[in-house]
């Protein structure tokens, strides 16, 4: 198992399990508890998601202000790019974000701690699995613009399919951030 940072964040990682292949196909242990305790100690999983996105559809950017979510993120088909936001006003790498692709070829997935504004972009169709720290909450969920001027995220595609509650996402100057020093 290889476990490396997400570019300048301290506290998302890129896991890359080993994956054995013969000629039948292969094997891959997707999931284990313990990959997680040094990198998000504590940390138990109680929802997990599946959604399916045509090619060239954009999800995100969300949050929780409430039972903010911890998410393991993988793709089992197609690739997508994957773009996380650090949404805690007290972090050093605060309005910051990263970008990193999945997909069901290279088996990627990536830790995504509370805190963040999470979204992607569908390179091809995609099947998306994530496991979640804690349940939705939709009274408490949020949307952050995906293409705020400020953050400048660079998405493949200038005009992606993005839901009408998506269309509605709101600036990063005038979002709400979260302020509770346990998540840093
Ligand atoms: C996220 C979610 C949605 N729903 C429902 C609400 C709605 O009727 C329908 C579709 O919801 P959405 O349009 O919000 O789905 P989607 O845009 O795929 O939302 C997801 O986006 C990615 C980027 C994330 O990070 C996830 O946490 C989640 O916010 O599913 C649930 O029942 N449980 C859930 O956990």
């Amino acid at each position: 198992m290889q476990i490396t940072r997400a570019g300048r964040f301290a506290d998302v990682y890129v896991l890359t399990p080993p994956v054995y292949s013969d000629e039948r196909g292969f094997f891959m242990e997707s999931f284990r508890a313990s990959w997680l305790h040094d990198i998000a100690p504590g940390v138990q999983f109680v929802q997990d998601n599946h959604s399916f996105s045509h090619a060239g559809v954009l999800r995100g950017l969300h949050y929780q202000l409430q039972q903010p979510q911890g998410k393991l993120v993988r793709v089992m088909r197609g690739r997508i790019l994957d773009v996380v936001v650090d949404m805690r006003a007290a972090s050093p790498t605060f309005g910051q974000w990263e970008r990193v692709e999945l997909s069901a070829a290279n088996r990627c997935q990536l830790w995504i701690p509370p805190g963040y504004a999470h979204g992607f972009y569908t390179l091809e169709d995609a099947d998306c699995l994530y496991r979640c720290s804690d349940y939705y909450h939709a009274a408490s969920e949020r949307v952050l613009r995906w293409d705020d001027p400020q953050l400048a995220i660079q998405w493949p595609a200038a005009q992606p399919l993005v839901s009408a509650k998506d269309q509605q996402g709101v600036a990063f100057a005038e979002a709400d951030y979260f302020t509770e020093p346990g998540l840093l």
